[in-house]
């Protein structure tokens, strides 16, 4: 999907009063119509369809039961729509991981699937790792957690050292638990002890590769598909692949299914790392333009929301980026680092 078919209500500050909502009804009826004509969808309109399919499905067998039950009990019962009385709920239980990145759309759908039971939806999310614009109130969309979750705090993956500055880079933003209320830091912590992350200052890019190699050159004691290297944007994904093969170390990148061969450093974008682990993990090109990209920069006084917004998502990738790390840290920057560094720049 290209950048001008980005879901319309991404950018959309909600409207204060009716008056102010309709101009934006039909600016988003007038893109929908606009991508219908194109042949086209976003990927929100996918999920919204296929939730309002599931969600008619649900209504046939609702309406299928009620019939039965009016009718005695009874299951031989001459039935107005007959496909509906083979319907069954699709599953009995749904597991959701990474549920942070989920959309109303695909609850809304996930919801319409499983009969409703105490144990019908288990999901898993951590909302500092939001990477997606995805923000929803669970229990609107009829999914129940509030008395119900437990706060997992106690990382067995890496150390107290990388945590803390993990938990760094998201000083000063403000999350969210899925429900609508906010969600803090507090209790965060390790039971492992290691080194604090390495901070590596190179005067261009062409520096910082090489910087990297050489690096990753010295560690001889790992696997090299035990070493994570990631970066903020695809070109750079493959200037670190060649920089390292003139080093002479295996390189595979990591593709929308995960890392494209089996021999080498993975490499990929911070987008790529979601739920991926490594014993020593690299982020590079941690410079301010860069991390967070300079549009988002830009964005500041045009568009002050979805700056602050487009803002928590570039940190939350870092945390992710950082979060892979079991035992070693090193970051690398050229020119300005980023900004979200600065926690980490004023404690080293
Ligand atoms: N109870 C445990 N005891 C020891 N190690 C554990 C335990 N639970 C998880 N781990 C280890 O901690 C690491 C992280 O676990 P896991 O991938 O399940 O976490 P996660 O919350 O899904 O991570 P993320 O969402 O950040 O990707 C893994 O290496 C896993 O083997």
């Amino acid at each position: 999907m290209s950048a001008q078919f980005r879901d319309p209500w991404e950018a959309v500050t909600l409207p204060a009063t009716r008056d102010q909502a309709v101009p934006i009804w039909q600016l988003t009826e007038r893109f929908a119509q606009r991508l219908d004509g194109l042949g086209r969808q976003t990927w929100a309109q996918v999920a919204e369809r296929a939730a309002r399919l599931e969600i008619e499905r649900e209504q046939r067998m609702e309406a299928v039961e009620r019939q039965r039950e009016e009718a005695g009990g009874l299951d031989n019962i001459h039935l107005q729509d007959s496909s509906a009385g083979r319907l069954r709920p699709r599953y009995r239980h749904i597991v959701v991981d990474e549920a942070q990145d989920l959309q109303p759309g695909h609850w809304k759908m996930l919801r319409a699937m499983v009969r409703r039971d105490r144990n019908d939806i288990f999901l898993v999310g951590d909302t500092h790792q939001r990477i997606y614009s995805s923000q929803v109130t669970l229990g609107s969309l009829g999914v129940n957690i509030r008395g119900r979750s437990s706060k997992l705090s106690l990382s067995y993956r890496t150390t107290r050292q990388i945590l803390g500055s993990a938990l760094g880079v998201l000083s000063g933003e403000a999350f969210d638990d899925l429900d609508g209320n906010e969600e803090n830091l507090a209790g965060y912590r390790s039971v492992l002890s290691g080194g604090l992350p390495a901070l590596h200052q190179h005067v261009g890019w062409e520096a910082e590769r090489e910087g990297i190699a050489e690096l990753i050159a010295g560690w001889d004691d790992i696997p090299l598909e035990q070493i994570g290297v990631c970066v903020p944007t695809n070109v750079m994904v493959t200037e670190t692949a060649n920089t390292l093969q003139q080093f002479s170390i295996r390189a595979t990148e990591i593709g929308p299914d995960g890392p494209r061969g089996d021999e080498g450093v993975h490499i990929g974008t911070m987008f790529r790392f979601k739920g991926l682990e490594y014993q020593r993990m690299i982020i590079a090109g941690a410079s301010q333009g860069l991390v967070p990209r300079s549009d988002i920069l830009r964005l500041r006084s045009a568009d002050a929301l979805r700056h602050r917004k487009e803002m928590q998502r570039a940190r939350s990738l870092l945390f992710v980026a950082a979060t892979r790390a079991r035992d070693s840290l090193d970051i690398f920057w050229h020119g300005t680092p980023s900004q979200f560094l600065q926690p980490l720049l004023s404690t080293a």
